[in-house]
């Protein structure tokens, strides 16, 4: 298990030191565009799991989607702070 803070550091290194085999990397080498689109795939997963699955599963579906707005706060050069302040 692993915080949202937690996360955001290991994607930030593998940004940075491009292991292979890494999909946060082919993710990043997507493009805004490519990630973009995983964003809006998952957010309806979110929606469909909320509405018609478990907690569980929703909870699963969630994670995924935070995961991938982080790989798009990384592939526009941003940080959480960025975000942060706006909270
Ligand atoms: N938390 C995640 C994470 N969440 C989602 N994803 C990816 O996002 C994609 C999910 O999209 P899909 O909906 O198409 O996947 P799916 O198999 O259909 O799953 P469901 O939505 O149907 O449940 C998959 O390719 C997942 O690998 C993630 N990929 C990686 N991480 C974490 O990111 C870190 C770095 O990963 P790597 O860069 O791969 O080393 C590791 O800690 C990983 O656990």
């Amino acid at each position: 298990m692993k915080t949202f803070d937690q996360l955001f550091a290991e994607l930030s290194e593998k940004a940075v030191t491009r292991p292979a085999g890494s999909g946060t990397v082919a993710e990043l080498d997507s493009g805004v565009h490519g990630i973009g689109k995983k964003i809006v795939e998952e957010a309806a997963e979110v929606w469909m799991a909320a509405e018609h699955e478990s907690d569980e599963r929703t909870a699963e579906e969630i994670s995924q989607l935070l995961y991938h707005l982080q790989v798009l706060v990384l592939a526009r050069g941003l940080t959480l702070e960025d975000v942060y302040k706006h909270l």
